[in-house]
């Protein structure tokens, strides 16, 4: 049984002061480690004070990007060393954001996968696919392409720790959310490209979450389903309450 894992994108919301009040109000609410992994992606800004006032609790704290390098000239990056120094478990890498916004490509996402496991931090490695893409036929072709360039060169042992978030593009912030059957054919396709990449004990151990338009009550029916064991959640992830009402729906399910 792979266990399911809730991640908040915060994206580029909130102040440090709405942000502590946000974790203040759910941190003792959240669901024991046993049953979700639960996790709140934040600005860089914040990540210290939050993973200080997460210590002791069930909720982890993650950021959404980092620099491949461990340090040197790059000005206004922040490396996998300075995160893990300040207590932060996860990173978002790759978001469809960041790709279509910021020049992120698969070579980069592969070579940030691999400093995160270096560095002790759990990538969530996002893919997905534009609408057009969809429209054309060529979602897994895409897909595909994406995981298998992100995951590049990992032993087994790393694989099997990696998260990935499949995202269509056309579903993010839009509130349209793919279809539940859709959206676990896609996962399910992505478990057999990681199959072909590494075996199956990989593939089966992989955890796949699905993002974009989820909310607490779409969720059951994204959680029902074989091959999705999370969401990655933007929008719905901002208010404590609906944050919890997320985790609440998937550890009822589990
Ligand atoms: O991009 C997302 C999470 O990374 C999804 O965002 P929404 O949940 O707001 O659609």
């Amino acid at each position: 049984m792979r266990k399911p894992i809730i991640a908040a994108n915060w994206k580029m919301h909130k102040t440090l002061a709405e942000a502590i009040s946000f974790v203040d109000q759910v941190k003792n609410s959240i669901p024991s480690p046993e049953k979700v992994d639960s996790v709140v992606c934040a600005p860089f800004l914040f990540l210290e004070r939050l993973s200080n006032l997460t210590k002791d609790t069930n909720l982890k704290i993650g950021a959404q990007n980092m620099h491949f390098e461990q340090k040197g000239a790059f000005t206004g990056e922040i490396s996998p060393i300075q995160l893990r120094d300040i207590g932060v478990d996860y990173v978002i890498i790759g978001h469809s954001e960041r790709r279509e916004m910021f020049a992120e490509t698969d070579e980069t996402v592969n070579k940030k996968v691999h400093a995160a496991f270096a560095h002790g931090l759990t990538p969530i490695v996002c893919v997905g696919e534009t609408l057009e893409q969809r429209e054309a036929g060529s979602t897994n072709a895409v897909v595909g392409a994406q995981v298998e360039k992100g995951l590049a060169g990992l032993s087994n042992e790393l694989a099997k720790q990696v998260v990935i978030a499949y995202e269509p593009i056309w579903a993010i912030g839009t509130g349209k959310s793919s279809d539940a059957t859709d959206a676990d054919e896609v996962c399910g396709y992505i478990r057999e490209v990681i199959g072909k990449l590494f075996d199956n004990e990989v593939a089966e151990s992989v955890r796949i979450q699905y993002g974009g338009s989820v909310k607490p009550d779409n969720i059951g029916e994204f959680m029902a389903r074989p091959n999705i064991d999370g969401a990655l959640v933007g929008g719905a992830s901002l208010e404590p309450d609906s944050f919890l009402q997320l985790l609440e729906a998937v550890k009822q399910n589990g």
